[in-house]
């Protein structure tokens, strides 16, 4: 850990220093091979600064998103619909390390148990803070939902902008991608249609 705030603001820190460096050494590498001189100024902490950020961008790794779910369940006679709508989801293509983002609507059914709210969003960015395909990660957030808090059912959908598709290869620059995956009562037509009408509702 340290503190920044000689910065002026408090920063966070919990790197692991030697898997920083050692990507480090690898983005200087990378600088020379794309023509750049990683010796000039503006880039001698550029391997540094790029190391951190990519163990940020993958931190999900170290995290257990079940554990998060057990650390706030609570006994609760609720047997409605819950919905967190509109989590922002930041992950990375795993073909082409490129960021994909955009948005997660998640909803469970309880059944005997409620989940602290902000454990969903939690749940999420365990596992979109991997390298991920949309897919698989639409699936994960299902099953730790299911698997640890044996709702009696869950919703899930994603849509997400893939940065592989829009900055580079085929350049679509509107196109979105849509994931859905659904257990239990949301696999039955009428519970479902209400999820994805209260997700495209605004109550505005
Ligand atoms: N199914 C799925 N595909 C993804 C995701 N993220 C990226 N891709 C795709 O992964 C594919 C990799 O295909 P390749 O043909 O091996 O890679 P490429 O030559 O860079 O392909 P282009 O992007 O078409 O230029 C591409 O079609 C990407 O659009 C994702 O989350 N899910
Ligand atoms: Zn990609």
């Amino acid at each position: 850990m340290s503190d920044n705030s000689d910065k002026g603001y408090q920063k966070i820190d919990t790197y692991n220093v030697e898997a920083v460096n050692d990507i480090a050494k690898h983005y200087q590498q990378i600088l020379g091979a794309i023509g750049e001189n990683p010796n000039r100024e503006g880039l001698l902490k550029t391997p540094e600064r790029a190391a951190k950020a990519l163990q940020y961008l993958t931190h999900g790794y170290d995290l257990n998103a079940s554990e998060i779910l057990k650390s706030a369940m609570f006994k609760e006679d609720y047997s409605q619909m819950v919905i967190v709508k509109d989590i922002e989801v930041y992950s990375l293509c795993e073909h082409h390390l490129l960021p994909f983002f955009g948005k997660a609507h998640i909803a469970y059914i309880p059944n005997g148990h409620i989940v602290g709210l902000s454990k969903i969003p939690r749940v999420v960015d365990v596992f979109a803070r991997r390298l991920q395909v949309q897919e698989r990660l639409t699936n994960e957030i299902r099953d730790c939902i299911q698997e640890t808090l044996n709702p009696a059912g869950v919703a899930i959908v994603i849509e997400c902008k893939h940065m592989c598709m829009s900055m580079r290869g085929i350049q679509k620059q509107n196109s979105v991608t849509t994931t859905s995956a659904f257990t239990g009562e949301f696999e039955n037509d009428k519970t479902r249609s209400e999820f994805l009408r209260l997700i495209t509702a605004s109550l505005a």
